[in-house]
């Protein structure tokens, strides 16, 4: 029989993610315990103390690499259809002012999900999730953004709700209406901004469909005013928020956003140093997306140097969606974030694990392998960790472990 159900991973090699370790916090001949879904011990197997060993179902890991279950910490994955023929336009050599003309861009993708059902996007966003869970993935952070009215925007949160009923994952919602203008807005940004604010927001929050709230900070969106007036609301309805920030321009979205203690400021391509300063001092984490980069062929770099030289912490997504970063491989996205923006193997693992926990306000329930956090673990056939940045397109994962199952 066992012991109160205490499930033991021994004969394995920990990158624990420990905050203040050195590097990935490897434990070399280590163990992980778990227990009702917990960890209860992680360390060397020397150091187990005895009751974690008797009667539990042990399973020889043979010298495994065990890190903590992966976490996409931002993603668009709840959308219909897809944009491959903007693709294949702008391979034409159209540009995106012409894509847009043509009814491309996000506005198409808004026709698309206001045209299916919750069942359908449920369905059409499944493939995608089971992409990420295959390669050990165990938190998932999922926008709306592609419904720009209220029903629309709650029919994607409740589909992204129901993903968790639907796998065996940690889905973390975010309400991202100040996405873009819907057709309907007719170019009027404050009066759809009022419509955020009076009707989605407060409807989306007594609801409890979103676990924060998003904006998008850009020319071709919405000005810092308008974002922060999202922001104050979000605040008032106890959310906390994140913002898509400098990602074409400096507006100094960063600084923005940290002024609001934001969890995350994401994209950060055109941040300067006192954006980088500004996040440092309140604790927001960048989030690094180098799939949208890449997709988008951008030439700017998010400044890392400036986020390593403030102590900014770093985390590392796939910004999965269907326009600027159609991307469901987050073993490729930090093979992407350390080839073409120089991120450390360190860096880049510590950007889906501890920093994409810390993204999502988590950190206290997982992304570690310590005891009291979630037995989210991810079971590598690989010699060392740096083999997980270091290729495209091939997955090493042995096993995938969600609350200890
Ligand atoms: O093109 C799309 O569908 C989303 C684009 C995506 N959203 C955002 O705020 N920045 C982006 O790159
Ligand atoms: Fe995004």
């Amino acid at each position: 029989n066992r012991q109160g159900g205490l499930r033991l991973w021994r004969n394995a090699r920990l990158v624990t993610m420990v905050e203040g370790a050195a590097g990935l916090g490897i434990v070399e001949k280590g163990a992980v315990a778990a227990r009702d879904g917990l960890i209860v011990y992680a360390g060397a197997e020397a150091d187990m103390p005895a009751p974690f060993g008797q009667g539990a179902e042990t399973i020889d890991c043979e010298g495994r690499w065990i890190t903590p279950g992966l976490i996409d910490c931002h993603t668009h994955l709840v959308y219909a259809g897809n944009r491959a023929n903007e693709f294949e336009m702008r391979l034409a050599g159209a540009t995106y002012e012409e894509v847009a003309r043509a009814g491309g861009g996000i506005v198409s993708s808004v026709k698309s999900l206001r045209a299916a059902s919750e069942d359908e996007l449920v369905a059409q966003t499944l493939p995608r999730l089971d992409a990420l869970i295959a390669e050990g993935v165990t938190t998932v952070e999922v926008k709306s953004g592609y419904g720009l009215d209220l029903d629309n925007e709650k029919k994607s949160l409740r589909a992204a709700r129901r993903l968790d009923g639907e796998r065996q994952v940690m889905i973390r919602t975010t309400c991202l209406a100040a996405h873009a203008l819907p057709p309907e807005a007719k170019g009027d940004k404050d009066a759809f901004v009022d419509l955020v604010n009076e009707t989605i927001l407060p409807a989306v929050a007594a609801e409890k469909l979103a676990d924060a709230v998003d904006g998008f900070c850009e020319g071709i969106a919405f000005s810092p005013e308008q974002v922060a007036r999202v922001f104050d609301k979000a605040k008032a309805l106890g959310l906390p928020v994140k913002l898509h920030a400098d990602q074409l321009s400096n507006l100094h979205g960063a600084a923005l956003a940290a002024r609001y203690g934001a969890l995350s400021a994401d994209h950060l391509e055109y941040t300067d140093e006192e954006g980088a300063a500004a996040m440092a001092k309140a604790g927001t984490v960048a989030t690094i997306l180098p799939g949208a980069y890449y997709f988008i062929r951008e030439t700017k770099k998010p400044p890392v140097d400036l986020f390593r030289r403030h102590g900014v912490k770093m985390a590392v997504a796939t910004d999965s969606n269907p326009g600027t970063s159609p991307l469901t491989s987050l073993l490729l996205t930090m093979n992407m974030g350390a080839t073409l923006f120089g991120l450390t193997v360190d860096e880049c693992l510590a950007g889906i694990t501890r920093e994409a926990a810390r993204a999502l306000g988590m950190l206290d329930r997982t992304g570690t392998l310590e005891a009291g956090k979630s037995a989210d673990l991810a079971i590598w056939d690989i010699e060392r960790p740096a083999e997980l940045v270091y290729r495209m397109g091939f997955n090493p994962l042995h096993a995938r472990i969600w609350r200890g199952q």
